[in-house]
């Protein structure tokens, strides 16, 4: 019997410990293991991606190669230059392969990507074996736990882990690798189409990753941020298993840490070193594993003398949020990314709503520009110049380090949706896409959903305040003095609402408060003063509008799946004012464009209950008429109690 020629194939996994998948390929004693990563035009073209994330996975890819190469001289990661579904079928025939060996994707792009391969595998006939090792539970495991639902809060993930049983232990790293064959390439590549490319913004010199299949020197390495025409990355993070594992020890090493952690305790504004661990992009590149990490914070736990901390605000408990995430991605497929035609999704009338495809239901990238000002407003949070230096300091760390706290990430959802401008979460949820290196759809777009209290969250009267919730924890404002370095020298009254300076001071502190933030870095009139924008909107009375708009739209209780949102109804059920639509009455939310989608056998998005959210104190009444047109919500008073929410507004006014 001859023995299985093997193709490793690399994705979510970029690591030699805890591989589920790598230790199947090894089990099958192969004659020969070929360890590939293909260069798939989907993420270089097609998903958001800036260039601190590529950094990030360039530095993961190299990490392995060598890795790799110190089990076996001979080996190493054969970066190949095509896309999967038209480089396998070559590779297969050229290589003699046997055996397709990976760890399972749920994603749902990858999905589609892994069903077709594993088709093209069929008719080659190689043998395709996948094993899960991204979550701590197989993501589709889960789901059937969990009645075949998708999980909507921790406590179905964790009756739902009950029932598979336990968390399995990591599997050491192999101690050798067998050689791969001659790695020869004699047929052509399929060069894809560069056009249109999401990307292009990212770059500043032509990308040229596609100039040939094993890379400008046939020697199958990784790309360079050159070659891919990127802007040099501006984060401190640097990615790979060995920075990863060592983060992991040092973590580990600190018992107490370990054992008390407790996430709402610690600092958002924490930096140098931030608060939590930092390990999200290791988990998104799979450079450290999730069941390493779970099991190691475990053993510690297990021993701990003291209290030690309990899900789901410990640090398990946190991993259990991701698998959360994931398993509800894994029962909804493309819905779950979206509002439209996704049955857990509520239906708020959202500014700036995502264009629909009306023939794959599914969001195309662009949105409609519904309300001038809500761009504006969308435009100045993206860039970090809302006035608010609290929200700028966090969207400036975003961009410039790829990294921001979990509670840093609740205050700036929070402020673009449902406590400030009441702009679709997608569009927030695009930003995060391209900015963020530990970006990982289920994660991204599960916490906007729950931050903008369209699923898993529901109280939306509990808004963050840009200035209350900030000195909570840093009443300095150290934080903001290091990322809006314009405030350096204000006096800590006024580092939250530097408007509130008396003008004299602002000189005095080198800064002035006007503009619209487009000129900061710039002089004034005598050359030695800079400039920090006004507050783009009154909060207290911006958030009273917001909420008001959330209870109509609660009130009114649609979900992505309902055919009145489907069919563009919905708008007679709300008033045409502030937050309610300002696009006439007819048609689905957003933009409807009739154009073929790339992926138009999207994912069945079933129509399950939906889980029950603590039910929000929305005021019994019908949705007012448009007779009131103009007036409605944005009219009310602040004054109705619980508006504060998850900051108290004792004394201070926001
Ligand atoms: C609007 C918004 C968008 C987000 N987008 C992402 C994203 O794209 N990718 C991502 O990994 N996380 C995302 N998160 C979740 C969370 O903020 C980050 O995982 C966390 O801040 C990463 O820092 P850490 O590694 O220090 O976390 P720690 O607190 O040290 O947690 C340990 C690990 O648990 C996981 N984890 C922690 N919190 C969450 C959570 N709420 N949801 C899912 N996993 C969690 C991460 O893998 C993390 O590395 C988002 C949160 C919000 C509010």
């Amino acid at each position: 019997m001859p023995k299985p020629r093997v193709i490793y194939w690399f994705r979510t996994d970029l690591r030699l410990h805890d591989s589920p998948a790598l230790k199947t390929a090894l089990d099958l004693k192969p004659e020969c293991l070929y360890p590939i990563w293909t260069w798939d035009p989907h993420y270089v073209y097609h998903a958001r991606v800036g260039p601190n994330r590529w950094q990030f996975l360039l530095d993961c890819q190299n990490d392995l190669s060598e890795s790799i190469t110190k089990l076996n001289p001979q080996s190493k990661l054969f970066l190949i230059r095509e896309a999967p579904q038209t480089l396998f079928p070559k590779l297969f025939k050229e290589w003699k392969i046997t055996h397709l060996v990976f760890e399972k994707d749920t994603d749902a792009y990858g999905r589609d990507r892994d069903d077709k391969v594993k088709e093209l595998a069929k008719e080659a006939g190689v043998e395709v074996i996948t094993r899960p090792g991204r979550t701590l539970y197989d993501s589709d495991e889960l789901v059937k736990a969990n009645n075949n639902r998708p999980t909507m809060s921790i406590s179905q993930v964790q009756h739902a882990g009950a029932k598979i049983g336990d968390i399995a232990r990591p599997i050491p790293a192999p101690k050798s690798l067998p050689s791969p064959g001659t790695p020869t390439l004699s047929f052509n590549q399929q060069k894809p189409a560069s056009n249109p490319d999401i990307n292009a913004i990212q770059r500043d010199a032509e990308e040229k990753s596609y100039d040939a299949l094993a890379g400008p020197n046939n020697d199958f390495a990784v790309p360079t941020m050159e070659e891919l025409g990127l802007k040099p990355a501006t984060t401190p993070h640097r990615g790979g298993e060995t920075i990863g594992l060592k983060m992991l020890d040092e973590i580990i090493a600190n018992e107490d840490y370990t054992a008390t952690f407790e996430k709402p305790k610690t600092a958002p504004t924490a930096f140098e070193p931030q608060a939590t661990t930092l390990l999200s992009p290791h988990m998104h590149f799979g450079s450290v594993s999730c069941r390493e990490f779970y099991w190691r914070v475990q053993d510690v736990v297990s021993k701990y003398k003291g209290k030690a901390s309990q899900p789901p605000t410990s640090l398990t408990g946190q991993l259990l949020f991701r698998d959360m995430y994931f398993g509800a991605q894994a029962a909804l497929g493309y819905a779950f990314g979206q509002s439209y035609n996704n049955p857990q999704c509520r239906f708020i009338p959202w500014h700036l709503p995502s264009e629909i495809d009306t023939k794959s239901g599914l969001i195309t990238g662009k949105y409609l520009v519904d309300d001038a000002k809500a761009e504006v407003f969308f435009k100045r949070w993206k860039e970090g110049r809302t006035g608010f230096p609290w929200i700028d300091a966090l969207m400036r760390q975003l961009k410039h380090e790829g990294w921001i706290h979990h509670l840093g990430r609740h205050a700036v959802a929070c402020f673009l949706t449902r406590g400030g401008c009441y702009v679709d979460w997608e569009r927030g949820a695009e930003v995060f896409e391209e900015w963020l290196i530990d970006h990982e759809a289920a994660c991204n777009i599960g916490n906007w959903q729950w931050l903008s209290c369209t699923a898993f969250f529901a109280q939306f009267y509990r808004c963050y305040s840009p200035i209350a919730f900030p000195q909570k924890w840093d009443k300095d404002g150290n934080f903001v003095r290091k990322y809006v370095p314009e405030l350096e020298h204000f006096d800590k009254k006024y580092i939250y609402e530097p408007w509130k300076a008396p003008i004299l001071d602002q000189k005095k502190w080198g800064c002035l408060i006007k503009g619209d933030g487009t000129d900061t870095d710039t002089d004034t009139e005598d050359g030695t003063l800079r400039t920090y924008p006004k507050p783009m909107l009154d909060f207290p009375k911006q958030r009273d509008i917001c909420i008001q708009g959330m209870k109509n739209a609660y009130h009114v209780g649609l979900y992505g799946k309902n055919p009145k949102v489907l069919d563009g109804t919905w708008r007679k059920l709300f008033e045409d004012n502030a937050e309610g639509p300002t696009e006439g009455t007819e048609g689905p939310p957003g933009a409807m464009v009739e154009h073929e989608a790339d992926n138009a056998d999207a994912d069945g998005a079933e129509d399950g209950e939906h889980a029950a959210p603590p039910s929000p104190k929305v005021e019994k009444k019908t949705p007012k008429k448009t007779t009131e047109k103009g007036k409605g919500a944005h009219k009310r008073k602040a004054s109705q109690s619980t508006l504060d929410g998850m900051v108290t507004r004792k004394k201070k006014k926001d």
